[in-house]
């Protein structure tokens, strides 16, 4: 017995940056309507390249997207998600500034959340048990 075509989608890996101020706010990014997943918050981030390792994507990625230099202080679980057309295995590093001031290049909006409204937000699904699992570790 055969799956359907759809069942056999490859997950893609994608890096994800939860970027704690000092004052222990966490940074939250709106993708674009011309995004997929068009409106919805999320950690920023973006697709593992090849032969590339989830550490260098989130720093290089961060740089594209943001104009800012993170450091990686730890590393959360990763979460599979299954969207409709597609498939990630989410892999969120916690982080900080190191130098720079944020400059948007692909989001239309950030904003800087205390923990407690963290939740709040219409976050991309994959995002909720990321999310989630930060404030686990607030709490311990
Ligand atoms: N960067 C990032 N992507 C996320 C998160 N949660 C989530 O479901 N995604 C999805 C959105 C995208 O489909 C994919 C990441 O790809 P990307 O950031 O390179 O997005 P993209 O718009 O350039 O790519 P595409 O989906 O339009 O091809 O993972 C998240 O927290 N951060």
């Amino acid at each position: 017995m055969s799956l359907p075509k759809s069942k056999l989608q490859k997950i893609i890996p994608v890096s994800c940056a939860i970027i704690v101020s000092e004052d222990s706010k966490i940074l939250a990014t709106q993708r674009s309507s011309r995004m997929s997943l068009s409106l919805k918050w999320e950690f920023p981030g973006g697709k593992i390249e090849r032969e590339e390792s989830p550490e260098r994507t989130i720093v290089r990625e961060i740089k594209e997207e943001l104009h800012i230099e993170i450091s990686i202080n730890s590393q959360l679980p990763s979460v599979t998600h299954h969207y409709e057309n597609f498939s990630i295995i989410l892999i969120p590093f916690i982080c900080k500034i190191e130098h720079g001031e944020i400059k948007l290049t692909e989001h239309q909006a950030f904003r800087w959340l205390n923990p407690n409204k963290l939740l709040d937000l219409d976050w991309a699904e994959a995002d909720i048990p990321v999310a989630q699992h930060y404030l686990q570790t607030l709490n311990k």
